[in-house]
């Protein structure tokens, strides 16, 4: 089978007025570039915008880009399923209290989601896929399809917070074992959605919390980087203890966090360690190759390892945007005198944390042969 076939399955974006649905918009619509397999068909998002054309009801852009004029043109739909049967898939950006239902009765209607809301992560046949970790975990899908009579699927994307970490510990744990870890997060203010945090809260702030962040942290993982059953009804978690603290800072976008690990392996070296790092490879899952998907560029890195000698790095705005945003980043690796080895990561929160995420995801899918137009 083939990856790099052009073809053109039509998706709409549920959820698209706000700061996932826009970059959805953004990495669909490159001015002179479209996606080549995949044509913006349908936009969905609350009854307030249905009716509307895309560029009234998401008047408060947030992106450096401008909105392409044919997407701003287009009008709303309501988040239905009977008003996308023109489209092969969707991607939800929806929030996350009617994300739920809303993403079951399109499954259920036979059109497959991608999604970044955190209401079916867990749920046992629901694959939780980084395509730079875990793209295997795709298979589940059948599962779905089977209990639920229908073509159509969930599959979800972690919290971005997980999401940069599972592609750190992957690694780790490939090589060398992982046993615990502990986070502590610098989460931007484009992770709570728009308008988000009040200026007044946190400029000149740091606020230590955010609501239900911890938990994700201390529980996607395992499932993430748990082994698929050989009859792809469900994943045998990794059995990792894991301690998270999560931070909203000053940030526009890149979320920050030092890890902290203990690994089975002895007598490792942080030069050792350093080199995993330095050398982490895409992932190559039987069925299809993730360096070949259309949004990764020719030599894309998953992680990119910045020496001891820059030692100040990474930091959000240098470099949130390796990669086009969906290169992660890692550095100062040093001994840890508590579990074994310390570092400090970035990802990108919107881009390879969200909507970047469900991309690679749907065209994952795609290159597997799990999606058919309608
Ligand atoms: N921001 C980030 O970094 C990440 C976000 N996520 C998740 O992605 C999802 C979207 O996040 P984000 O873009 O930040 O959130 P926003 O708050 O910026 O956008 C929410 C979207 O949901 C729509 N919506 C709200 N209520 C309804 C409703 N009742 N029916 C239909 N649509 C509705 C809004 O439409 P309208 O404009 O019409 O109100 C808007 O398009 C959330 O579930 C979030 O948890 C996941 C990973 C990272
Ligand atoms: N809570 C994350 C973003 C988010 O929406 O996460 P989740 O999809 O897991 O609720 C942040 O604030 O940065």
């Amino acid at each position: 089978m083939t990856t790099t076939a052009p073809r053109s399955l039509r998706v709409g974006v549920l959820g698209c007025t706000g700061m996932v649905g826009q970059r959805f918009v953004q990495l669909l619509c490159r001015p002179g570039q479209p996606h080549p397999w995949f044509v913006l068909t349908g936009l969905g998002a609350s009854e307030r915008s249905a009716g509307l054309q895309y560029g009234a009801a998401s008047r408060h852009w947030t992106l450096p880009t401008p909105c392409p004029a044919h997407v701003a043109a287009m009008t709303m739909r309501p988040c239905d399923p009977a008003s996308f049967t023109d489209c092969d898939l969707v991607f939800s950006a929806l929030d996350s209290s009617i994300a739920g239902t809303v993403e079951s009765a399109f499954a259920a209607a036979g059109i497959p989601v991608f999604s970044n809301s955190k209401n079916h992560r867990m749920d046992e046949n629901v694959p939780l896929v980084v395509p730079l970790v875990n793209p295997e975990h795709l298979h589940l899908v059948a599962a779905q399809q089977r209990e639920g009579k229908s073509k159509g699927f969930i599959v979800c994307n972690p919290n971005c917070s997980s999401t940069g970490l599972v592609v750190v510990l992957r690694a780790l744990d490939a090589a060398f074992g992982l046993e615990s870890f502990i986070v502590t997060t610098m989460q931007a203010v484009s992770g709570a959605g728009y308008p988000g945090v009040s200026s007044l809260d946190i400029l000149d702030n740091v606020i230590p919390y955010i609501s239900g962040e911890e938990d994700k942290l201390e529980t996607e993982p395992s499932k993430i980087l748990g082994t698929l059953k050989p009859d792809h009804s469900g994943i045998h978690p990794l059995p990792i203890k894991a301690s998270a603290m999560c931070n909203r800072v000053a940030v526009i976008d890149g979320h920050t966090e030092c890890l902290s690990v203990r690994i089975r392996q002895r007598d490792v070296t942080s030069a050792q360690v350093q080199a995993v790092l330095e050398n982490c490879a895409l992932p190559r899952p039987s069925t299809c190759s993730v360096a070949h998907l259309p949004t990764l560029g020719e030599n894309f890195k998953p992680l990119v390892a910045f020496p001891e000698t820059q030692h100040d790095r990474p930091q959000p705005r240098l470099d949130r945007d390796l990669g086009g945003g969906f290169t992660v980043s890692v550095g100062r690796v040093r001994p840890c005198p508590i579990l074994d080895f310390k570092m400090v990561l970035l990802s990108h929160n919107t881009i390879i944390g969200a909507a970047g995420g469900a991309l690679l995801n749907a065209e994952l899918a795609v290159a597997m042969n799990l999606i058919s137009a309608q």
